[in-house]
């Protein structure tokens, strides 16, 4: 097996007319939703310059900054000075896959802003402010989470052709939305990396918990790991000019599982130092997801998820990723 191409170029103008070649995208986005759950987005229009300097200003601070300045913006228990439970700077070992496997990356995670965000701790969990390393890189940050979630908007309007839906059906589900960004560092194999994590070999079997994830690499290969049909993993190996895009549950859920969820992880065994980028793009914090009509009509009649808000289901998800302080 290996993964799909979808072309989302027809639908990143917003208000265009009907087409054949939004017909043929949607379509195949469609397809790989439904068989695989992953597949390589090209078409996208965000520029290699961009992508290389994301990834690059990743790998600088990770590799040069000092236990000091990364302590300074360690994630804390919501609650705990800046802390809010989620956002800020994991070591390795700290984050844990599923509420079980530990991850051998470090990593600095960065959420949309809670739409009552208080201005000053404490904060309660996700309600608190992004820890950024320096100003450089929360502008570089910034801007190209921008063009990710106008990406996202335009694969949501292809998804809502695909499902026969008016084009803007999602607009008032996904504006604005809740993303959570994640910027990775996978260390090399070390003998004393394995000695100080032994069973850690990097993010651990999961899904992804919302809809669309848009993962950006470096070059290395073999990494991520995708589950296949017959249960054995298929290399997500990146290609040039393209995002890995998957499915997350939610989306399963909103489409009465039409759209497939695939496990996946990260076996990192070289002897390099591997960066990646994932932006995971969602709904809004308040948006209600329910399975859609046409997709329960699609699959039997029945609906087979009840309904959530967006963010109510994400403090429960991102409650099971750390090991609490203090326990
Ligand atoms: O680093 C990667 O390639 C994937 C990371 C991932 O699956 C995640 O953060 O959910
Ligand atoms: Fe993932």
């Amino acid at each position: 097996m290996s993964l799909p191409f979808v072309d989302v170029s027809p639908f990143l103008t917003k208000g265009t007319p009907p087409s054949p070649a939004k017909e043929a995208s949607a379509k195949s986005l469609f397809d790989a939703c439904h068989d695989v759950g992953f597949f390589y987005l090209t078409g996208h229009g965000i520029p290699k310059e961009t992508c290389d300097l994301v990834l690059n200003t990743v790998r600088t601070w990770m590799l040069t900054a000092t236990d000091e300045e990364k302590a300074l913006i360690a994630r804390k228990d919501a609650g705990v000075g800046e802390g809010d439970g989620a956002r800020g700077y994991q070591r390795v070992g700290e984050n844990v896959t599923g509420g079980k496997s530990l991850s051998r990356k470090q990593a600095i995670d960065l959420y949309a802003t809670h739409p009552s965000a208080p201005s000053a701790p404490p904060y309660a969990p996700l309600h608190g402010q992004n820890l950024w390393p320096n100003t450089t890189f929360s502008t570089i940050f910034n801007s190209y989470i921008a063009s990710i979630l106008s990406l996202g908007a335009a694969l949501m309007r292809c998804m809502a052709v695909a499902l026969s839906l008016p084009e803007d059906h999602f607009e008032p589900f996904i504006s604005p939305s809740f993303w959570v960004c994640r910027a990775i560092g996978y260390p090399p194999l070390t003998p004393q990396a394995l000695a100080e994590n032994p069973g850690g070999v990097g993010c651990g079997a999961h899904s992804d918990y919302g809809c669309w994830t848009f993962l950006l690499t470096d070059g290395t290969k073999g990494a991520l790991k995708v589950e296949a049909k017959d249960g054995g993993w298929v290399d997500a190996d990146p290609v040039e000019g393209c995002y890995v895009v998957n499915v997350g549950d939610m989306l399963m859920q909103w489409t009465n599982g039409l759209f497939k969820s695939t496990v996946h992880q990260v076996v990192h065994l070289g002897s390099n130092y591997r960066v990646s980028v994932p932006v995971f793009f969602e709904p809004s914090w308040d948006a209600k997801i329910s399975p859609l009509e046409t997709c329960v009509a699609r699959t039997g009649g029945k609906a087979l998820y009840g309904g959530v808000t967006y963010g109510e289901y994400l403090l429960g998800k991102v409650a099971g990723n750390f090991y609490t302080e203090g326990k």
